[in-house]
């Protein structure tokens, strides 16, 4: 089912583990900042509507997605938390570098959770269109940051 198909945002909370004393951290692109900015919001909003304490989130910046990777790392190395949200938005320009950039920090950030014992959740978006990145980050398909705090926090708790 494409996305189209389901909307980002809806989640069941009685479907949800207790979230009771979970830290979840965000590190965030700076890249597309009107999109990762809209992707934080509903990932911020949803952990706070499943019950964690504002103090509970952590959040760090990076340049781009390409970054992503590494503040993870960085932020788990220093901070120990629950489980971590990489938040980045990726829109197709005139050439190739689009589809690096978006291998790369897929592909890191799925090293990281082979290597290491902290979750590390996937909340980048990889566009053709900023009407697409818009639609995915609060617009009409939902947001995928709160899908992907629910995704932290079930994870958290395995
Ligand atoms: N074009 C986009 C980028 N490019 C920047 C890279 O992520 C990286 O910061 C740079 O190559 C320096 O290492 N990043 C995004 O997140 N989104 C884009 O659309
Ligand atoms: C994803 C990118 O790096 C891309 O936005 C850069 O644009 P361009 O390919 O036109 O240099």
């Amino acid at each position: 089912m494409a996305t189209s198909g389901k909307n980002l945002s809806h989640y069941d909370k009685e479907q949800l583990p207790d979230t009771g004393g979970m830290r979840i951290g965000l590190v965030v692109s700076e890249w597309n900042e009107e999109i990762t900015e809209a992707l934080f919001k509903g990932a911020y909003e949803t952990l706070i509507d499943c019950g964690l304490a504002d103090d509970r989130i952590l959040r760090w910046n990076v340049p781009g997605s390409f970054e992503l990777t590494f503040g993870c790392k960085r932020m788990i190395e220093r901070e120990r938390p629950d489980a971590v949200i990489a938040i980045g938005s990726v829109i197709r320009g005139e050439t190739s570098h689009f589809d690096f950039v978006c291998q790369a920090a897929a592909a890191g950030i799925k090293d990281l959770n082979v290597r290491q014992d902290v979750p590390v959740v996937f909340c980048v978006l990889t566009d053709d269109t900023i009407q697409q990145a818009r639609d995915r980050s609060g617009g009409r398909h939902g947001n995928k940051g709160a899908e992907a705090a629910i995704a932290a926090l079930k994870m958290a708790a395995l």
